[in-house]
């Protein structure tokens, strides 16, 4: 089992929106759908440790989140949808200041920077285009050894080019035992990336989609 959800619920005050009794998944490529305001980014950010939640969050059958917050977050990684940086940090800074983080092997972060074609590393986030601070982003999502890494949006505001080597780098590392949470409101087959199974987050749950 590489990720195990029991008893999940998760509430913004007196707005509940998660209610998840069970749910788990081996390897694989996982496309969450669902309406806007569903609730896949919440459910994305308590699984990688930004919220607190009831219920229990499990990886690899032996780190919870909870009890073994760091091994949890050495083998989850998250790439948020609109993310956010100071603008006086570049992103040299950032990616330098995860790739310790997460202990990033040597080199990595260099192959993931031409993978993905990020450039003026050194200029502050400040006036960064919103398509580069979206790169920087999935490439900081990539770093470490993850046993799961979760893209929510992945899709947006990246050109063509960086669309065709994120998909390369999905397949490779999926390839090397890598699962993937991945949100988009556009499908991901014509990119050739074959999903494992697709479910959708509705009425606070998720559920097989389609439907049996
Ligand atoms: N920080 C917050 N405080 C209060 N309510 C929030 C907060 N973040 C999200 N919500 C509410 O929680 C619900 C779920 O939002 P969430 O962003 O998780 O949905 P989503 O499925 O990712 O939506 P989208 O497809 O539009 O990105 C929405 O009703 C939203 O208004």
């Amino acid at each position: 089992m590489v990720l195990k959800i029991e008893g999940l619920k998760q509430h913004y005050g007196d707005h509940e929106v998660l209610d998840i009794a069970s749910w788990e998944i081996n390897h694989g490529i996982y496309w969450i759908q669902g309406e806007n305001g569903a609730g896949k980014s919440t459910l994305f950010r308590t699984l990688a440790g930004m919220l607190p939640y009831q219920g229990t969050v499990m990886l690899d059958n032996q780190y919870d989140l909870r009890k073994n917050p760091v091994g949890y977050r050495l083998g989850l990684n998250l790439g948020e949808a609109e993310p956010l940086y100071p603008s006086f940090l570049t992103p040299a800074d950032l990616i330098a200041f995860v790739a310790e983080a997460k202990r990033s092997p040597a080199g990595q972060a260099e192959s993931l920077i031409n993978a993905l074609g990020i450039q003026y590393l050194n200029n502050t986030f400040g006036s960064c285009s919103s398509g580069m601070v979206k790169k920087v982003s999935l490439a900081v999502a990539f770093l470490g050894k993850p046993s799961v890494i979760i893209l929510d949006e992945p899709l947006i505001t990246i050109d063509m080019e960086a669309r065709a080597a994120l998909f390369d780098l999905i397949k490779t590392y999926y390839a090397a035992g890598v699962t993937f949470l991945l949100s988009s409101h556009q499908t991901f087959q014509q990119e050739g990336l074959e999903v494992t199974q697709t479910f959708a987050l509705k009425n606070k749950t998720l559920i097989e989609f389609p439907v049996a």
